[in-house]
């Protein structure tokens, strides 16, 4: 079995126990008062490379990363800092985040909130948005081409932005099929937990024009930001490296600082630096 399968055994158990709880029609209900999304289209637009900056306890690869006693003061910092979007995982069994991180980081920032987690059902997109989510993400290496196409109409119908994951260029391929408009490219194979910044290099030149390209994991400075946008990022999702640093807020600065000039993505400069 592999991480991602055993991931996905945890994330039903813990969904079954949710729905026990909470009716769809007691979300769908909370959802219809949540505020109106947020534009998330100009936060990761326009020439700069924006910052995606992750709420991010543990993970499967390397455990515990960071206590983050109070997610809503990180994701103040992160937003302090120039952040354009917010990342709250919410899987809690490998990653030890919760719903209730999202809406204490919902109360405390402006900007766009994506939930992430390992979506395989819309009760978790109407979670996202009555938690206060603008975006959620949708794994393709965790669905099947129906289950896709229906979660991307299903979170558009209800005004969230999806956010769709891929490894492979199979993987782009689908997410492309089924009208994915954002996709992140994943540096880590969910199936084996391995990191290799080259795939965003290796996929990013077959997604078309207008598509936003993510460039998720691995960052650890703006040396990879610099990197990816070179490579045709639009924007970066960083969890690790700021959770585990001294300071979030200055780490994050450093790296919109790094993404706020277009032409630094086209000439050598930036890379001589490091
Ligand atoms: O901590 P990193 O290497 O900066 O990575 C952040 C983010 O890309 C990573 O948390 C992530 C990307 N896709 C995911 C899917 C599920 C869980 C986690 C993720």
């Amino acid at each position: 079995m592999s991480v991602l399968d055993e991931i996905l055994d945890g994330v039903r158990a813990d969904l079954a126990d949710r729905q026990r709880d909470v009716s769809l029609t007691e979300l769908q209900e909370r959802a219809q008062r949540a505020p109106a999304t947020k534009d998330v289209y100009a936060a990761l637009g326009g020439d700069k490379v924006s910052v995606i900056a992750e709420v991010k306890r543990s993970s499967p690869s390397k455990g515990a990363l960071a206590a983050i006693a109070d997610p809503a003061a990180l994701a103040s910092d992160y937003e302090a800092g120039g952040a354009h979007v917010i990342s709250v995982l919410t899987e809690r069994r490998r990653f030890g985040g919760s719903l209730e991180d999202l809406a204490a980081v919902r109360a405390a920032v402006d900007i766009p909130i994506l939930r992430k987690d390992f979506v395989v059902t819309s009760y978790q997109l109407w979670e996202a948005r009555a938690y206060g989510a603008d975006l959620a993400l949708l794994i393709v290496a965790a669905l099947d081409q129906n289950a896709l196409i229906s979660l991307i109409e299903r979170a558009e119908s209800i005004g969230l932005a999806p956010l769709v994951e891929v490894h492979t260029e199979e993987e782009l391929d689908r997410a492309l099929d089924a009208g994915a408009r954002i996709i992140g490219v994943n540096a880590r194979d969910l199936k084996t937990l391995e990191v290799d910044r080259d795939v965003f290099a290796r996929l990013a030149p077959k997604i078309p024009d207008g598509v936003i390209k993510i460039a998720e994991s691995g960052v650890r400075g703006p040396h990879d930001l610099l990197a990816y946008a070179r490579a045709g990022a639009d924007a970066v999702l960083v969890g690790e490296s700021l959770v585990t640093g001294k300071d979030p807020r200055a780490a994050v600065v450093d790296l919109v600082t790094a993404g706020a000039h277009p032409a630094s993505r086209f000439d050598n400069g930036p890379e001589r630096q490091q």
